[in-house]
Formats: C-alpha cells, sequence, structure tokens
C-alpha cells in the first residue's frame, strides 16, 4: 500500500517508529515532514497528507501531532477526506469497516508508540465492508460536504 505520512515537532518521533513498521511491512511511504523537533504548525503539513490522498498519489494517510486533534481537524477541511482521530485498536478496525476512513490520526503525547503501531497495523488491515448502511452514510457525508463546498 501506498501511504502518506506527516507529523508536527509533537509527533515527529513517533513518525519515526511507524515508518519502521511500514517498511517492515513492505509499505511504500512518502513523509511530508516534519524532519525534526523544531516547531511547526500542524495545518501545514496535514493539508499536504490530506491532498496526496485526495488525489491519489498514496491510498492512505497518517498523521501524527501532540493530540491528533488538529492534524484530524485540518485533514478533514480537505473535500473527500474522511480522517479518523485514534486512541484504540476497535476504533481503527471499526473506521475502516464503517467509515473508509482514507486517513487516521494520532496524538504521540497520548498513546505510546506500542499501541500506536498496534493501531496502525489494524488501520491498515481492514478493509471498508461496504456494507448498505455505511455505503449510504458516506454518501450523507458526500452530500454535506458538497452543500458546503459550492
Ligand atoms: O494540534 C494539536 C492539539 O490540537 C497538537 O497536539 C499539536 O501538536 C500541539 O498543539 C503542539 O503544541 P506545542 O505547544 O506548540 O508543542
Amino acid at each position: 500500500m501506498k501511504i502518506a505520512i506527516g507529523a508536527d515537532h509533537g509527533g515527529v518521533e513517533l513518525k519515526a517508529e511507524v515508518e519502521k513498521y511500514l517498511e517492515s511491512q513492505g509499505h511504500e511511504y512518502r513523509d511530508f515532514g516534519a524532519f525534526s523537533t523544531a516547531a511547526v504548525d500542524y495545518p501545514d503539513i496535514a493539508v499536504q497528507v490530506a491532498e496526496a490522498v485526495k488525489n491519489g498519489e498514496a491510498d492512505r494517510g497518517i498523521l501524527i501531532c501532540g493530540t491528533g486533534i488538529g492534524m484530524s481537524i485540518t485533514a478533514n477541511k480537505v473535500p473527500g477526506i474522511r480522517c479518523a482521530l485514534l486512541s484504540d485498536v476497535y476504533s481503527a478496525k471499526c473506521t475502516r469497516d464503517h467509515n473508509d476512513a482514507n486517513v487516521m490520526a494520532m496524538g504521540a503525547r497520548v498513546i505510546g508508540p506500542g499501541l500506536a503501531l498496534e493501531i496502525v497495523d489494524a488501520y491498515l488491515n481492514k478493509d471498508f465492508s461496504n456494507g448498505e448502511r455505511h455505503v449510504n452514510r458516506l454518501k450523507k457525508i458526500a452530500e454535506i460536504e458538497k452543500k458546503y463546498n459550492k
């Protein structure tokens, strides 16, 4: 799978752990930064990762900041992006199964690296169920998005 990944200064160390995991699983990834612990603004990174997923350069996106909140808020502003902020494995599976989330976010100041890697693994390895009720709900989200993006 092709992954777009990005973090702010709060998530740069966890990003390196996630990248090692992606390599071990044979995933390709493009790293949109940050590349040091110098402070950066999470919207600048999140928008690049979200756009890479939106334009098809990546199949999925992974975003990391201190809480994951700023990254997820930003990614969800990009039309077509469904970003889930994750801190448990059950939600990681559900958001693929039910929401077909194409981007995930995590907070490096919230969860440790062990759980983070389990979350990434669950998120990347679960397919969308394509269940009728879930498809209908995603259509409703897309309609709301259209209404506000005219
Ligand atoms: O967006 C966030 C909070 O919603 C992230 O946790 C950021 O990493 C955080 O805001 C960065 O905070 P800092 O005080 O500038 O390190």
